[in-house]
């Protein structure tokens, strides 16, 4: 039987030695070391018990314990390495992770907020892993926030460490302090955006931008 023609993809010859992709820590900063999960664990049960609420029975007797470790939980940012490669193509257009998951906790009220962010870069002369979009968005969300500080916050960095061209961040999320008690405004969403660079000031590319995440159509 005849094989089908090859056509060879030819390779550019390896350089000698590859270059490393850079790594930038993000360490986990806490204000007061590492949590006291047994002090959070008697305070929760102080607080269930101001309330009128006993914690003596089979299923609740874990409780305490259970609301100090999911806390701790959610306010526990995990480190990593923002890896970046150099951009040898010169691409120059926008890179856009679009609707990644997004929970955090309201400082007011200490009650969760979740939603989704898009979170987009012009390259300059560096690219980042994609997985580092989602990583700094759920480093900021790890602890007592404010959607316009986490929004902002996550632009900031990411404008800082990578010295892109623009930086765009849009998050529309719901809070539960205002739609499950107080206001009770079931189902409604709040979005923020920070907009950096020739995202702010080129009036294509944040066109571009507002229009790919559903900030304006
Ligand atoms: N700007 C901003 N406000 C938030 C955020 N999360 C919660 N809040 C608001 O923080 C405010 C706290 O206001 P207070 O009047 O002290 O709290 P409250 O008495 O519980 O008010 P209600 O929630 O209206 O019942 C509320 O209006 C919340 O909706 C956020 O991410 N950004
Ligand atoms: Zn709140």
């Amino acid at each position: 039987m005849t094989q089908p023609p090859h056509t060879p993809l030819h390779m550019a010859p390896e350089t000698p030695e590859p270059p490393k992709p850079a790594h930038t820590a993000l360490h986990v900063v806490r204000s007061s070391g590492e949590p006291d999960l047994a002090a959070a664990e008697l305070a929760a049960e102080s607080f269930l018990h101001a309330l009128g609420i006993e914690t003596g029975s089979e299923s609740m007797r874990g409780t305490p314990g259970r609301m100090a470790r999911a806390y701790a939980e959610l306010f526990s940012p995990r480190p990593f390495d923002l890896t970046t490669f150099p951009n040898d193509e010169g691409y120059d257009e926008l890179v856009l992770a679009r609707d990644i998951p997004l929970r955090s906790v309201c400082e007011h009220h200490l009650l969760p907020f979740v939603g989704r962010a898009h979170i987009g870069y012009l390259p300059g002369s560096r690219i980042l892993g994609l997985s580092k979009l989602a990583r700094t968005l759920e480093h900021f969300a790890s602890r007592p926030q404010v959607q316009e500080r986490l929004t902002k916050q996550v632009a900031d960095w990411l404008q800082a460490q990578l010295d892109p061209k623009g930086v765009g961040v849009v998050i529309q999320a719901e809070h539960t302090c205002m739609t499950l008690r107080g206001a009770q405004a079931i189902g409604s969403t709040t979005t923020t955006s920070t907009l950096l660079g020739l995202l702010r000031t080129d009036a294509r590319s944040r066109s571009e931008f507002l229009t790919l995440t559903g900030a304006s159509s």
